[in-house]
């Protein structure tokens, strides 16, 4: 079975940040990630993971202005500074909390923005962190997101992931490939995961539709688990999904299936 984590951004909710990682161990969970930690110090959440004896295994960078509607902001040419400012932030949080991953979100291209100036401005911001993150030893992600659920983001399918890689040009860069969204964009999950099992990074899934847990949609997870052990994969795999039920309850998908 694949090694779990949990995403406190989007589950545990019931309770405020502060108290999801007590709630995560509770349900015997090691490992988290946190989508944006910043509206806690970084010494605080150091002091949860040691009280809970938990791994923080993943953050994004800052994201723009979320409640304005920014969903990353990596490929907007206007905001290269303000982009880089916030990675270095990522890179601080990271070390202190010996994260060993931290995700990019490409953003959505700009109205009125050239596609091509977007795609450069993206792929010069990725240099620029896979070379930061790889001195501070840390992996760069990038994660595609479906365009259902944010029309307009830059980034939305693997193959275009792998082109982009090619074309920044360094080693410290892999797909956050989230299986949620990847079944929205193109579907054939296992295939794609085994044939670029060396790009992928990080992985993680919700059920298709409704973004819920495991057995509520179309997708058959516990062939995806087994085919993720046959494949050798040995990264994380991270449930994020919005529980259908309360977050303990959702998990009783682990039972039957995990
Ligand atoms: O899939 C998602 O929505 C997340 O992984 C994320 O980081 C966007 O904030
Ligand atoms: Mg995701």
């Amino acid at each position: 079975m694949p090694d779990f984590a949990v995403n406190l951004s989007m589950l545990f909710t019931e309770v405020p940040l502060t108290e999801r990682f007590a709630a995560a161990a509770a349900e015997g969970f090691s490992k988290v990630e946190i989508q944006f930690p910043y509206e806690l110090p970084a010494d605080h959440i150091l002091d949860l993971l040691e009280q809970h004896k938990q791994q923080l295994i993943l953050l994004n960078a800052p994201a723009g202005d979320w409640l304005a509607g920014d969903r990353g902001i990596a490929c907007h040419p206007d905001r290269i500074a303000e982009f880089r400012q916030g990675a270095a932030l990522a890179i601080e949080y990271a070390d202190k909390l010996k994260c060993r991953n931290i995700n990019i979100l490409s953003g959505i291209v700009p109205e009125n923005c050239d596609y091509a100036l977007a795609e450069k401005t993206f792929i010069a911001n990725l240099r620029f962190c896979a070379e930061e993150c790889d001195k501070a030893g840390i992996q760069l992600l990038t994660e595609a997101i479906n365009t259902q659920d944010i029309p307009g983001f830059f980034l939305n399918n693997s193959r275009q992931a792998f082109a982009l890689f090619e074309a920044v040009g360094h080693t410290n860069i892999k797909l956050q490939y989230d299986i949620y969204h990847m079944q929205i964009m193109e579907g054939n999950l296992i295939q794609t995961l085994r044939k670029n099992l060396h790009r992928i990074g990080h992985i993680q899934f919700a059920d298709v539709p409704g973004r819920h847990e495991p057995q509520t949609g179309e997708l058959n997870f516990s062939n995806i688990f087994k085919a993720l052990d046959d494949m050798g994969y040995s990264g994380v795999t991270s449930l994020e999904y919005n529980p259908s039920v309360s977050t303990t309850e959702s998990l009783s998908w682990l039972e039957q299936i995990a």
